[in-house]
């Protein structure tokens, strides 16, 4: 392929208990597009990606040379633009989707040579935590493994009733740090308690039982040692459920709190507010977001010569969802 498109989904990671083992993607996204070129040039648009570096040392184009080391072939030259909706370094996975994105759309321009298993086991070597990578590349909720060898993962269809609510508060928190704070061992009936939660939260995730979610995201592992970096976090996990949540924890290593909610119910913005009101009381300003698991992982789309480059494709999206509000009259 001359030209690609990638579209590749945040991830929330752990979902509680499942800490390194449960993911979902959100249908909130990064854009990649990329093409063989003479010369490399990376485009960011967007305030999002500042800092991010614009040479040969940005992520997308040494994960990119990876796969074509893999796949036996040199492409050292690329072209590539992104964009993304992805908020960096708040526990959303900005990173695991630019790894999965990168990944899809090198393997795109090369005719997939390596297997969706292959960029599973890349990303997950690299990223280390499989249930980030793995929702981004399979999309749904990814129950899965990396024991530093090899990662396996199985995909669940999410319920279709279920919503996700995130409070991204306005400071970043590196996975880095947040991994830090954490014991090197834990005790056993710690250890228990996860295993018996993130089991039943499985269970719970796989059969559409909505009402289990309350008692089974709850966790022992990693979620007390982070509270601490995430002034309200206490408060919003032992309380969410009281205001409306299926269930409540910290996104992947936070700061973003994530709550599950069923699409029905009818006490939406009294959670919202409470989260928000939580952190702020706090003194930590947050944007809520509404999301929906997305069912869909990474693609990657063949792009024509008729096709606007990425920067002028965003702005004809807006335009079209200008026009779409106008014509609902809001
Ligand atoms: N598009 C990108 N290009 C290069 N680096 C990126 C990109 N997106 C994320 N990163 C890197 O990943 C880091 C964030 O990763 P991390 O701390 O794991 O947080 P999270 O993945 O939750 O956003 C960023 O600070 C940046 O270094
Ligand atoms: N399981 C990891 C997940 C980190 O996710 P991120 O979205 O914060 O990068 C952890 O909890 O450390």
């Amino acid at each position: 392929m001359a030209k690609v498109r990638v579209k590749v989904p945040a991830s929330t990671a752990n979902l509680g208990p499942g800490f390194d083992a449960l993911g979902m993607a959100l249908n909130l996204y990064a854009y990649i597009d990329m093409a063989i070129a003479d010369k490399t040039t990376i485009q960011l648009i967007g305030d999002q990606m500042n800092g991010i570096p614009t040479d040969k040392s940005n992520l997308i184009y040494t994960v990119a040379q990876m796969v074509f080391d893999q796949a036996g072939v040199s492409h050292p030259e690329l072209y590539i633009a992104m964009y993304s909706d992805i908020p960096l370094t708040r526990g959303l996975g900005s990173s695991a989707s630019a790894i999965v994105g990168a990944l899809a759309g090198a393997n795109a321009l090369i005719g997939n040579k390596l297997t969706q298993d292959e960029l599973f086991q890349i990303a997950s070597r690299l990223e280390k935590h499989p249930d980030n990578v793995g929702a981004s590349l399979f999309g749904g909720i990814v129950v899965a493994f990396w024991d530093g060898l090899r990662a396996e993962a199985i995909r669940l269809e999410p319920d279709q009733n279920l919503e996700v609510l995130v409070a991204i508060p306005d400071f970043q928190l590196s996975t880095e740090k947040a991994r830090s704070v954490m014991p090197k061992e834990v005790a056993m009936k710690d250890a228990v308690f996860n295993l018996s939660h993130s089991s039943l939260l499985v269970a719970a995730l796989a059969t559409g039982n909505l009402g289990m979610i309350r008692h089974a995201m709850k966790d022992a592992l990693h979620q007390p040692y982070r509270a601490p970096l995430i002034p309200g976090m206490a408060t919003i996990l032992a309380q969410a459920d009281q205001h409306g949540a299926l269930g409540v924890a910290l996104s992947g290593a936070g700061p973003t709190m994530l709550a599950l909610v069923d699409a029905r119910s009818d006490r939406k913005e009294e959670l919202e507010a409470f989260l928000k009101e939580t952190l702020r009381r706090e003194g930590v300003s947050a944007q809520t977001l509404w999301l929906k698991p997305s069912g869909e992982g990474v693609t990657a789309k063949a792009l024509g010569e008729e096709d606007a480059d990425l920067a002028g494709w965003l702005d004809q999206v807006s335009e079209v969802l200008i026009a779409e509000e106008s014509a609902k009259g809001v």
